[in-house]
């Protein structure tokens, strides 16, 4: 007989409904126990009272009496009575007395329901099987992460994605040239990170006019919900850390760098993930840096994971590229100098790294090359050698650029120059260089009525109708005056896009551009409008000035030159006739080439032309020399790059054949249509009511017998849906539902935290079998359960171990698989299902025991496993550490510390795995 101490918890077998009671008083032969949950006292026989006690075990999941919902990791026991050791949601400890579990809680184990008769749909059992096969599958999938996104299967995103996101904490800088689709791979990695809970806490920064932009995004394509921050919403949260409030923020550079309580609330706010769009705008000097980089190096030296965004990494220069990958990996990018000098030599290393990809067997000279480099490669595979390579020579790691030239499918680009006559007034002005390219500032407000490109743009616009047409140009207030006057002179109105509108009016006005019906032709923007955006539905770009810098250049053409232009990109740029205009026309047509292709030297030939250039514009240095020399030093650094950084670059940021087999194992999920077939039973088990939608859609809506009231993310009024990513695709209104969708994941998670299932009976027929025979289908999980900073899971996911056991404690759980199990489950007849269990307790308990020690023996196998794989992966990393270490006397030595004691704290709470059962079916042939 069990000793009852008031306080304890215990749960009445027959009565689940009751809650959880708890012990009042005893008196030797009775016990009093209270049942606040329904507000009822019982007094019980202790000899022979039905109840059982409740002792949680370490991976339970359980509420507290203020909901929580809580993890138990341990639990102690003080005079009989328990306090559970747990971990909230966001990975806190937590002391929980037994007394404060939640009274509402129900902790029926499988066995003890089973053997008490109370037994569920078969197929809810089938389901709990699916459920937990679906998890493991997830777990060592390649394309975790990646499939449940709406976007289209493009390898080279798939692959940084996969490659960034696999990653203990990336900390990387995504640098694809322009409209590559770095947003849809920083939304990969963060999709990813956070399904596997490698990060809880996300912070996107941005320039304020993509904010909109990046709040649509995560929410249409990643099904993401980002609170979004402006100073208004910071101010408005008055009690503790604002950015505490929310898991995933977006916000602006602007607000954390104009604002210091914001700048000190980011710092103190513990991200687990920092995303840093248009990150070229940090600027860094070996001698001075911005407010800016020191608030986002400050931040990312507070957060493990950082991902930089740019299309331009180099358009402050060098050194300020430099910068940004020293915020990256302080380590690794220490001296400027060196740094320079080591770019250098990329040649042969990209060379040697290229052939070892083609597979090409190398001479004694290659291998000297490198074990100079690498030290001994003795037993090391050529992709571990070409990683090792990259990782310590070139950028390495940290640094992915895709370039158009190396992804197939991009449209052209076509110049359309239009040379016009300079009106007398800008030639009588004696401006500088740079304010010579925008003449009409000098000019004073009525320039509109001598400039002969207002009139140009209006027969442009005349002939290009309805067409679509983007105009960027320097200034807010050019954008004003040229509304103005295309208004007043031709009845044309534009919609425009600058920094003097509040972000609500500037989305508004691009939605307004976007639209097919009633849409406005014409978007006039300013140089905001250059960065960022997305516009490739428009084919026509007018580039009503020409910016000094030719990453400018590059972004401005970029917000059509991007993924998801069907057309040829017609580029119209107008210019006088021996002005500067035309000077600085001729050079970036001429000599650089780059409108009609994206020039990787152009930044480099700056630095060097620039002074050139600028006296040129001013009428001094000679033309024709300048276009020469610049198309020839573009030539051959151009060539320079392609043979030596950027090709290690290239090797490094996709790799075509492996790239293809992600994208594959996506498709074959897609086409698997697995989820379709378990959703839809699920549905129907529920009581969600479903039926086919328009166009190959599906409906799903509330039914009026839900076994509860509402089912995860199904709105109200229904949800229309599709199982199809080409449908997803094409029809914004569809969500697309896979294994990665919100509802798919939660109904999940509904199902493995409640009792459906975990009991049933079923009658079989099977030939292998005498009538009669009884069989037991045990489904074990084992799970380590460990705080998530370890991330346990990538080595012992919970796991389900499944055994089908006869009388005489025979496996025939590979012999038999689950799924080709069919029978007749008798929930129909509750009195008959009673009866033979009942019947059968004693074999039955024998059987459950039996269960229990086939059950631990695989887990000891499955801890042993996965510790030796953990072992592995983190040797790998030590390794690199510590060979890093010896080219780079800056790396910490803390960090290697830290990584050999997650070793250890891994391999203690691997060997504290759990296993618990987490359902049984008893299965009788006839
Ligand atoms: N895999 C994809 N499926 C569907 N659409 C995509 C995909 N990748 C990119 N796009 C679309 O292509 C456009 C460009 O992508 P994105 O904005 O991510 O590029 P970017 O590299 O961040 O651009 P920029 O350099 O201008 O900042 C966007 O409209 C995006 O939604």
């Amino acid at each position: 007989m069990q000793e009852f101490v008031p306080g304890q918890r215990w749960l009445s077998e027959t009565q689940a409904e009751l809650g959880l009671g708890i012990v009042m008083s005893t008196d030797g032969r009775c016990v009093q126990i209270a049942f606040p949950a329904t507000g009822e006292t019982r007094l019980y026989a202790m000899r022979d009272a039905p109840l059982v006690r409740v002792e949680l075990a370490p991976g339970e999941r359980v509420r507290d009496h203020r909901g929580r919902r809580l993890l138990v990791t341990g639990a102690q026991d003080d005079g009989g009575l328990l306090t559970y050791a747990c971990e909230d949601l966001d990975g806190r400890r937590v002391t929980l007395p037994e007394a404060e579990l939640d009274d509402r809680m129900r902790f029926n184990r499988p066995q003890q329901r089973l053997l008490s008769g109370r037994i569920d749909r078969d197929h809810w059992f089938s389901l709990r099987y699916r459920t937990w096969m679906q998890g493991m599958r997830e777990a060592s999938s390649p394309a975790l992460g990646l499939v449940g996104a709406r976007v289209a299967l493009i390898p080279h995103q798939l692959h940084i994605a996969a490659e960034v996101a696999g990653r203990e904490a990336p900390r990387v800088l995504l640098a694809d040239e322009v409209g590559l689709g770095k947003t849809i791979e920083a939304g990969l990695i963060l999709h990813r990170m956070l399904l596997t809970g490698q990060a809880r806490r996300v912070l996107i920064v941005t320039p304020e006019p993509l904010l909109h932009q990046w709040l649509v995004e995560m929410r249409r394509r990643f099904n993401l919900r980002f609170a979004l921050y402006d100073r208004e919403r910071f101010d408005a949260i008055s009690d503790g850390n604002p950015f505490q409030d929310e898991q995933q923020v977006l916000c602006s550079l602007d607000l954390i760098a104009a604002t210091p309580d914001a700048a000190r609330a980011a710092l103190e706010a513990q991200w687990d993930l920092m995303v840093v769009d248009e990150a070229h705008h940090l600027a860094w000097s070996e001698t001075e840096s911005s407010l800016e980089y020191d608030l986002i190096e400050a931040l990312a030296q507070e957060t493990p994971g950082v991902l930089l965004l740019t299309a331009t990494p180099e358009q402050l220069g060098r050194a300020g590229h430099f910068g940004r990958l020293r915020i990256l990996d302080p380590d690794r990018f220490h001296d400027y100098q060196a740094f320079l000098e080591e770019e250098a030599h990329y040649a042969p290393i990209a060379d040697l790294a290229a052939r070892l990809l083609d597979g090409e067997s190398l001479s004694d000279a290659d291998q000297a090359l490198l074990e100079s480099l690498l030290g001994d490669i003795q037993g090391q595979g050529r992709e571990e050698i070409i990683a090792h390579l990259l990782d310590r020579h070139g950028t390495g790691r940290v640094l992915f650029r895709n370039t158009r030239a190396s992804i197939p499918g991009f449209p052209e680009r076509q110049l359309i120059p239009h040379p016009l006559t300079e009106p007398q007034a800008y030639q009588a002005l004696s401006a500088e260089s740079s304010q010579r390219l925008t003449p009409e500032r000098c000019l004073g407000g009525d320039w509109a009525d001598v400039d002969p490109r207002v009139d140009w743009l209006i027969q442009l616009l005349k002939e290009l109708r309805p067409a679509k047409v983007l105009l960027i140009c320097a200034h807010a207030k050019t954008v004003l005056e040229l509304r103005e006057a295309l208004l007043c002179r031709a009845g044309i109105y534009a919609a425009v896009f600058h920094e003097g509108m509040e972000i609500v009016e500037r989305d508004r006005a691009a939605a307004y551009f976007a639209a097919v019906e009633d849409g406005s032709q014409l978007l006039l923007c300013s140089e905001i409008g250059s960065e960022g955006r997305n516009f490739q539905f428009a084919h026509h770009l007018v580039l009503f000035d020409l910016p000094l810098d030719p990453d400018l250049l590059e972004q401005r053409i970029g917000r059509l030159d991007r993924i998801g232009q069907t057309q040829t990109i017609r580029i119209h740029v107008p210019y006088f006739s021996g002005a500067a205009s035309e000077t600085l026309f001729r050079w970036y047509a001429e000599g650089l080439d780059a409108f009609e292709h994206s020039c990787p030297a152009a930044s480099a030939v700056l630095a060097e032309l620039g002074p050139v250039l600028l006296s040129a514009l001013d009428g001094g240095a000679e033309i024709e020399s300048l276009i020469a020399d610049t198309g020839a030093l573009t030539e051959r650094l151009n060539r320079e790059l392609a043979a030596g950084r950027d090709r290690l670059l290239e090797i490094h940021s996709h790799r075509a054949k492996a790239d293809l087999a992600l994208v594959d194992s996506i498709e074959e999920i897609d086409a698997g249509r697995e989820v379709a077939d378990y959703l839809t039973r699920f549905w129907d088990a529920f009581g969600v009511e479903h039926e086919p939608g328009p166009g190959g859609s599906i409906v799903a809506r509330p039914g009026n017998q839900m076994l509860q009231e509402h089912f995860p993310r199904l709105p109200e009024d229904g949800l229309t849906a599709t199982f199809e990513r080409a449908s997803a695709l094409a029809h914004e209104d569809r969500d697309l539902l896979t294994w990665e969708h919100p509802m798919v994941r939660e109904a999940m998670e509904l199902l493995t935290a409640s009792d459906l299932g975990t009991s049933g009976l079923i009658l079989i027929k099977d030939g292998r079998f005498k009538r009669a025979t009884l069989l037991l289908e045990l489904l074990y999980v084992a799970e380590c359960p460990a705080p998530p900073e370890l991330q346990v899971g990538r080595f012992l996911p919970p796991t389900l171990v499944r055994l089908l056991l006869d009388g005489e404690g025979k496996d025939y759980a590979e012999e038999i698989p689950h799924e080709v199990i069919r029978g007749d489950c008798l929930t129909r007849n509750f009195k008959l299902a009673r009866q033979v269990i009942k019947s059968q307790i004693p074999r039955l308990t024998e059987m459950l025991a039996r269960g229990d020690g086939l059950a631990r023996d695989r887990v000891e196998q499955l801890q042993r496993d996965a510790t030796e794989r953990m072992q592995a992966v983190l040797a790998e990393e030590l390794e690199r550490l510590v060979a890093l270490a010896k080219v780079n006397p800056n790396v910490r030595r803390d960090e290697i510390e830290r990584l050999t004691d997650r070793r250890t704290r891994l391999e203690a709470y691997l060997a504290k795995t759990h296993l618990r059962i987490d359902a049984a079916r008893v299965m009788v042939t006839t």
